[in-house]
């Protein structure tokens, strides 16, 4: 860790409206961490923009040559997977937020992160055991439509092998509407997550700083 401010660094692969959150929260005392680097694997992702404009650090990796070297698919997301976590230990952040990263990490990112103590957490649009993986609110509004579900809601957690099945940090319940648009209902989902993932980042930062007081 810097001495000063813990170092964020975050993945995305989209609009970034939750890494916009992450910077705007970084800026006050909202959150006691800077956003150091952000990676995306998508190139068109907005939140490449953002970040520009806030004068962080950007990288684009991509997975597509990494498809083309190795014909076997399992190979290429593990050299794709080690050489990311190599990228990002060269930066040496003291956490990694996934904000809408949209690629599922194997043990050839997540142990060299594991042996360099550096905690990851990812933000998913669903509460704990539900709606595992991608297109979460669309398949919450589908479940609540069937009368199999009363609710759903937010939460961060700490990433692991298993798709969203890390420790929860911060749940956040979120009521559903009968009769609500999918577009009405991501809004209010959105809004909720730009609160959580800086609640969540906060609390592993705070985490952070009294293990490491604690160790000196
Ligand atoms: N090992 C882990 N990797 C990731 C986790 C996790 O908990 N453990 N969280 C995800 C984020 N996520 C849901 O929160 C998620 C994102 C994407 C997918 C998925 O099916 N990805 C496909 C590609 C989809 C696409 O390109 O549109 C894939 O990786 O093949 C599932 C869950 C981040 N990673
Ligand atoms: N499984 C992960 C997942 O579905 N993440 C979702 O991607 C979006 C990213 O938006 P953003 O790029 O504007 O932050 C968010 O809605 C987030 O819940």
């Amino acid at each position: 860790m810097s001495d000063s401010t813990p170092s964020i660094l975050v993945l995305i692969s989209g609009s970034g409206s939750n890494l916009q959150a992450l910077i705007d929260a970084s800026q006050s005392p909202r959150l006691p961490g800077k956003i150091t680097h952000v990676i995306s694997n998508k190139k068109s992702a907005y939140g490449l923009t953002r970040a520009a404009n806030h004068s962080i650090p950007t990288s684009y990796h991509n997975l597509v040559p990494y498809k083309k070297q190795y014909s076997d698919i399992a190979e290429a997301r593990s050299v794709y997977d080690a050489d990311l976590a190599k990228l990002i230990l060269e930066q040496k952040p003291d956490m990694v937020v996934c904000a809408g990263w949209m690629h599922i990490l194997s043990m050839s990112f997540l142990t060299p992160l594991a042996d360099a103590n550096i905690p990851i957490i990812n933000l998913h649009p669903a509460l704990p055991g539900m709606f595992d993986g991608a297109r979460a609110i669309e398949r919450a509004k589908e479940a609540f439509e069937r009368g199999e579900i009363s609710g759903t809601g937010v939460m961060v957690h700490y990433v692991i092998g298993e798709v969203d099945r890390g420790e929860p940090i911060v749940v956040r319940d979120v009521e559903m509407k009968v009769g609500e648009s999918l577009d009405d209902l991501e809004a209010r989902i959105h809004a909720v997550e730009h609160e959580a993932i800086v609640e969540g980042a906060r609390i592993v930062l705070e985490k952070l700083v009294k293990e490491r007081a604690g160790q000196q």
